[in-house]
C-alpha cells in the first residue's frame, strides 16, 4: 500500500466516523433528502435532482452545524459500493438516525449497485434509484422480492427528486402545494410553447 492509499483509507474512515457521530447527535434540523452518487462524474446526470428540489424551495445542507433556514433541505455525497463499501455501509446504516426521510441514489456503468445496496442497508428509508446511463437500468432495478427500490428512467434525476418530495408531501401540506404549483407551471409551459410555435411557425421558432 502506498502512502497515498493509506491517506485515502483514512479519509474514508474519517467520513464514516462523521456519519456515525451524526447519527448519535440530537439535532433540531437535519437534511430531509439525501443525494448520493457513485462518482462525481455522475454530477451532470444527477444535477436534475438538486435543481428540482431547489425549485421546490429546498436548500442544501453543506454544514450540519450551520444548516440553512429553509424548512426543507437536502445533502449530497459521493459514495461508491464498489470503491468504498465501508463508506456506503456507514452512509446507509446511519441514514435514518441522521434524519433522512428519502434517499436519491444514482450510479452509472453496467454494475450500478450503489442504489440497490443503499436501499438494502438503509431499509426502511425509501430509496429512489437513478440509473445514470441506459446500460445501468437493469442493475439498478433488478431487486429480489422483499428488497424494494423505486427507480426512475435513465438520467431522470429530476423526476427522482419530485418523487422524493411527493413522499415527504404526504406529511407536509406546504410541500404538497409547492408540488402542485410546479406541476401546473409545467402544464402552462406546454401551452406557452405550443402557442409560440404556432404563432412563429417552425422556421422562426427557437
Ligand atoms: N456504479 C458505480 C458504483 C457503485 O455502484 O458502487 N461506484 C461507481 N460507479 C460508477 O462508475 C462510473 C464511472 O465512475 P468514474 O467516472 O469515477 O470512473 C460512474 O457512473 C459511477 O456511478
Amino acid at each position: 500500500m502506498t502512502t497515498t492509499d493509506h491517506d485515502e483509507t483514512d479519509a474514508v474512515a474519517q467520513l464514516c466516523e462523521e456519519f456515525y457521530e451524526e447519527a448519535e447527535r440530537e439535532r433540531e434540523r437535519t437534511p430531509d433528502v439525501g443525494i448520493v452518487m457513485g462518482s462525481d462524474s455522475d454530477l451532470p446526470a444527477m444535477r436534475g435532482a438538486s435543481e428540482a428540489l431547489t425549485a421546490l424551495g429546498f436548500a442544501e445542507v453543506t454544514d450540519y452545524d450551520d444548516p440553512p433556514e429553509e424548512r426543507f433541505t437536502f445533502e449530497s455525497y459521493v459514495v461508491s459500493a464498489h470503491r468504498t463499501p465501508d463508506l456506503l455501509y456507514a452512509y446507509a446504516e446511519t441514514a435514518e438516525a441522521r434524519g433522512l426521510d428519502v434517499i436519491i441514489a444514482g450510479a452509472g456503468g453496467k454494475s450500478a449497485d450503489l442504489p440497490n445496496m443503499t436501499a438494502s442497508i438503509a431499509f426502511p428509508v425509501p430509496v429512489i434509484g437513478v440509473p445514470v446511463q441506459e446500460k445501468s437500468v437493469d442493475s439498478v432495478i433488478g431487486m429480489p422480492t422483499g428488497a424494494p427500490l423505486t427507480a426512475v428512467d435513465a438520467g431522470k434525476s429530476y423526476n427522482a427528486a419530485l418523487s422524493a418530495a411527493q413522499v415527504l408531501s404526504r406529511e407536509h401540506d406546504e410541500l404538497r402545494d409547492r408540488l402542485v404549483a410546479l406541476h401546473d407551471d409545467r402544464r402552462d409551459g406546454v401551452a406557452d410553447v405550443s402557442r409560440r410555435l404556432h404563432e412563429l411557425g417552425t422556421e422562426k421558432f427557437e
